[in-house]
């Protein structure tokens, strides 16, 4: 039995950070487990231009606890409006990674986000152009479509044809949670590939109904059924490197999730590699994590492997009930509970 583990150390390929009092409250640990990791747009307001981005990064980068080294890798909030001069300015701004497409009103802060592609015909060709990555919350907002569906019907209706008008378009299918999004990327062009959260890799449905309602697993897109899980697993040790490690951590306040109308979003930062590893191990495919967490992301980015490591070890450690937010609290993923795995 494994009960130790040195990786090189991960990057985190999907992550909300948000601004100020909270961005300082949760900085700290994903800095202490990561080298880098790409940074979400979806604030108040959403990060449109380079200018921006650039300003996020500089506010990270102040937040960061002394000594630590840790990489923003910012992204473009995509809208309609958006002129293809801004993905020109954004690529001669080295902060700035990927353009992130919210269809409008998915989720959480996406208001803002596409209301059809086509709109967006001249910034997908001149992403295409510079090689700069279209990262997707991929699932339709129809009120009729089904909420466990939403994934699927997005892939038939958007992602198929976006793949075939933009051809060398590099694009990341983000956090996906079905059986549909593992084939479907399995499958595709080499310039297409996703992210996996540890809370898709851990948990099915029922996990939001356990002996009642679950506020704190309720993330978008939803968690599926026991058969999406198993093949999200199958995909993440499938050894392919177009299968990477994307937390999609996504803090609000407790206030803000139990409440009448609940916020989508999971908090794992906490303990993010730990709870990899623990889905990991599940499978019988540790040796399978470090390519998932620390090469295939950089690679397809086009970003230099990271250089130092990590270690884990097989140690169960007590989730603290809440963690501070600002002038609230966050409940973590496991809150009162144990992981099995411990970063050194
Ligand atoms: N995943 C979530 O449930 N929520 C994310 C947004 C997102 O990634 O869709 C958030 O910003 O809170
Ligand atoms: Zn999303
Ligand atoms: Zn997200």
């Amino acid at each position: 039995m494994t009960t130790q583990l040195t990786i090189i150390r991960p990057d985190d390929w999907h992550l909300h950070l948000r601004d100020g009092e909270t961005l300082k409250a949760v900085l700290p640990d994903t800095a202490r487990q990561f080298a880098r990791a790409i940074v979400m747009p979806n604030l108040r307001p959403p990060v449109t231009t380079a200018e921006a981005a650039r300003a996020y990064y500089n506010r990270i980068k102040l937040a960061l606890p002394a000594g630590v080294a840790f990489e923003p890798l910012m992204t473009l909030y995509l809208t309609d409006n958006m002129a293809a001069e801004e993905i020109v300015r954004a690529r001669q701004d080295d902060v700035v990674q990927a353009v992130k497409l919210y269809p409008a009103g998915a989720t959480t802060n996406s208001d803002s986000g596409v209301t059809s592609l086509a709109k967006c015909a001249a910034v997908l060709a001149e992403m295409e152009k510079q090689g700069m990555p279209l990262l997707i919350h991929g699932e339709v907002t129809d009120a009729e479509i089904d909420v466990f569906d939403r994934e699927k019907v997005f892939i038939e209706r958007h992602l198929q044809p976006l793949l075939k008008d933009f051809p060398g378009l590099k694009v990341v299918f983000e956090h996906i949670t079905t059986k549909d999004a593992a084939e479907f990327v399995t499958q595709g062009p080499s310039n297409l590939a996703a992210t996996i959260t540890a809370h898709h890799l851990l948990m099915n449905r029922n996990a939001m109904f356990t002996g009642g309602i679950r506020p704190h697993h309720y993330c978008l897109p939803v968690l599926k059924r026991e058969t999406h899980r198993q093949a999200l697993v199958k995909a993440a040790i499938s050894g392919s490197p177009r299968f990477f490690l994307g937390t999609d951590s996504a803090p609000h306040p407790k206030s803000a999730k139990e409440a009448t109308c609940g916020c989508a979003g999971m908090y794992t930062a906490h303990a993010a590699i730990e709870l990899y590893a623990e889905a990991f191990e599940a499978a019988g495919a540790l040796d399978k994590l470090e390519n998932f967490a620390s090469v295939y992301g950089s690679d397809f980015y086009g970003l230099p492997r990271n250089t130092d490591t990590i270690t884990l070890r097989k140690e169960s450690w007590l989730v603290p009930e809440s963690i501070p937010f600002a002038d609230d609290v966050l409940v973590p993923l496991r809150a009162g509970q144990t992981i099995a795995w411990k970063l050194a």
